[in-house]
């Protein structure tokens, strides 16, 4: 694997293991999209017993498999994932989710699998989200924020990924195209409300990587194909 898999990518599916599939789409389904990689994560009701059941079910598929935890307690040691993508979340309300959960997490779990292991610098954007609530992050946020975040992450913390988060609604182009411009090597994942070519098709113009979540859950496959072809396109 090389170091940062995530520069050739376009497409992730956020599988979420607290929402359920539609009917007759089977998680095999999913992974056969054309997805680049599938990330296995959500806020809201995640156990170590719903993910490991995902991560299991996508095991047998050839697609790289990726934990996004949203928190340490529900990290699982599954050797089917290529590694973790733990967020720190730039704009929090508290010092608790940029590097206090990880202080708890490096400090309770004793022998770390870093080479494993690597984060993304979350700029949430949302405030209806539950990870805006969650967070506590502060959303009022111009695309001159957003872009000076994108180079603090960048230049000053060294973030590989910078994940700019409208999980739940289509964001601001403008702001995404900010984001874009603001970053050189880092890579920007973009996620929320990608529905169908089009939307997946504006926010690849500007992002490297775009993030499909709900759909998956709410429309299936070919909805979630459509969204791997405009990536590709892009
Ligand atoms: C240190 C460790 C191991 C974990 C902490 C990681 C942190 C800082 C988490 C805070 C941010 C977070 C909850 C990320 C999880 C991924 C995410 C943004 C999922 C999307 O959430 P929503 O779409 O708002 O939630 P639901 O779909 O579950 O309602
Ligand atoms: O669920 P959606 O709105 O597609 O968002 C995708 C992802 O960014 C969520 O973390
Ligand atoms: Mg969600």
């Amino acid at each position: 694997m090389t170091a940062c898999p995530w520069d050739d990518w376009n497409h992730i599916l956020k599988i979420d293991p607290d929402k359920e599939l539609p009917e007759g789409v089977t998680y095999g389904d999913l992974c056969a999209t054309g997805t680049d990689a599938i990330e296995v994560g959500g806020t809201m009701g995640i156990t170590e017993e719903n993910m490991e059941a995902v991560v299991d079910a996508c095991a047998e598929h050839d697609v790289p498999l990726y934990q996004e935890p949203s928190s340490p307690d529900v990290v699982i040691d599954n050797r089917a994932l290529e590694g973790y993508l733990i967020p720190t979340v730039f704009n929090a309300g508290s010092p608790f989710w940029i590097t206090g959960a990880h202080k708890e997490w490096v400090r309770t779990d004793g022998d770390m699998d870093w080479d494993r292991t690597w984060t993304e610098a979350y700029i949430v954007m949302n405030p209806e989200a539950d990870v805006a609530e969650y967070t506590e992050a502060d959303c009022d946020l111009g695309p001159d924020d957003v872009a000076a975040y994108a180079e603090v992450a960048e230049r000053m913390f060294g973030q590989e990924i910078v994940y700019l988060e409208y999980s739940g609604t289509f964001g601001d182009e403008e702001i995404v195209e900010a984001a874009g411009e603001a970053t050189d090597e880092t890579t920007l994942f973009y996620g929320g409300g990608i529905h169908d070519y089009d939307s997946a098709a504006t926010m690849a113009q500007h992002a490297d990587v775009i993030v499909v979540g709900d759909l998956a859950h709410e429309e299936g496959v070919e909805a979630v194909r459509e969204t791997v072809e405009a990536a590709r396109d892009a």
